[in-house]
């Protein structure tokens, strides 16, 4: 199955050495849907997330973004529309919160912030623009008044959201989320869901969400379609209570994780 928009993944397989970590897998994720991908320990999803941005090669299969094959680049993301955040935070220290977020708005810049970087002569309009959508997306999170922060100084949860800031700058068309919840509390991850429900409908044009996440409660209750892995194949495609009474599924579940609780 394709869509003419949004990220198809067809059939694709990788291979650690003689470890088949994926094996076929299509996954689908359309413009303004969240989908989730779940699986228990070792099922393949950091695998398919790696693949999706480029940080593993696939054996086999191949994608599709924006109904254009697609072979992704890590340093290329930004300029295909998409955004990611990692299972670590991957903020700089010795940067504020606002200067975090201007690096992932650099993509709307010809100059600016990437440039001060390297040292190349800064545009004014260009650094002044970058700063103002960096602040609004921090205020977008309520968390504007720590602009001037050092991330390390905030509390982790605090911390994630800049994160989330640094992607959401580039006001993203497909947004890869990597276990947002890990190291959150359950009141912190209530709201990490309220969030991650209006993402797809941030801006003009409809993002599409692919969350990778353990966190049960949180991919049942923000996800659209949820495609379940389990020894590096699909198993499972559905709403998400289509899923939760897949026997597939618990299965899975049971012989990897419940049966041991
Ligand atoms: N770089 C690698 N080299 C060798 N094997 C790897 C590599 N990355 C992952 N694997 C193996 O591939 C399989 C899938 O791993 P992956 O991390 O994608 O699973 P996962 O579903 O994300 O697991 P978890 O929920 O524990 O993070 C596992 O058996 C893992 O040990």
């Amino acid at each position: 199955m394709t869509d003419a928009n949004g990220l198809t993944v067809d059939g694709v397989g990788v291979r650690f050495g003689g470890l088949v970590a994926l094996d076929d897998v299509s996954v689908e994720v359309p413009p303004g849907t969240v989908v989730g991908v779940i699986g228990p320990n070792g099922a393949g999803k950091t695998t398919l997330f790696n693949v999706v941005c480029g940080f593993v090669r696939p054996t086999t299969g191949s994608m599709r973004w924006d109904g254009r094959p697609f072979a992704p680049r890590p340093d290329r993301l930004a300029a295909a529309g998409i955004a990611r955040t990692l299972q670590g935070l991957g903020l700089f220290a010795g940067l504020t919160v606002l200067e975090n977020v201007m690096v992932g708005a650099h993509r709307r810049s010809r100059a600016g912030f990437t440039s001060a970087l390297f040292g190349l002569p800064p545009s004014d309009r260009d650094e002044r623009r970058l700063r103002e959508a960096a602040l609004a997306t921090l205020d977008s999170l309520e968390i504007a008044a720590l602009a001037g922060a050092h991330p390390g100084a905030l509390p982790y949860a605090v911390q994630k959201k800049v994160a989330l800031a640094r992607a959401l700058v580039s006001q993203p068309r497909l947004l890869l989320l990597d276990e947002p919840a890990g190291g959150l509390g359950a009141e912190e991850v209530e709201e990490l869901a309220d969030l991650i429900r209006t993402l797809p409908k941030r801006s003009e044009q409809p993002c599409a969400v692919m969350l990778v996440e353990h966190h049960m409660d949180l991919v049942m209750s923000v996800c659209d379609r949820i495609f379940v892995l389990d020894f590096g194949k699909r198993i499972a495609v559905g709403s998400p209570a289509e899923v939760q009474d897949d026997p597939a599924v618990t299965e899975a579940y049971l012989g990897a994780e419940a049966v041991a609780s």
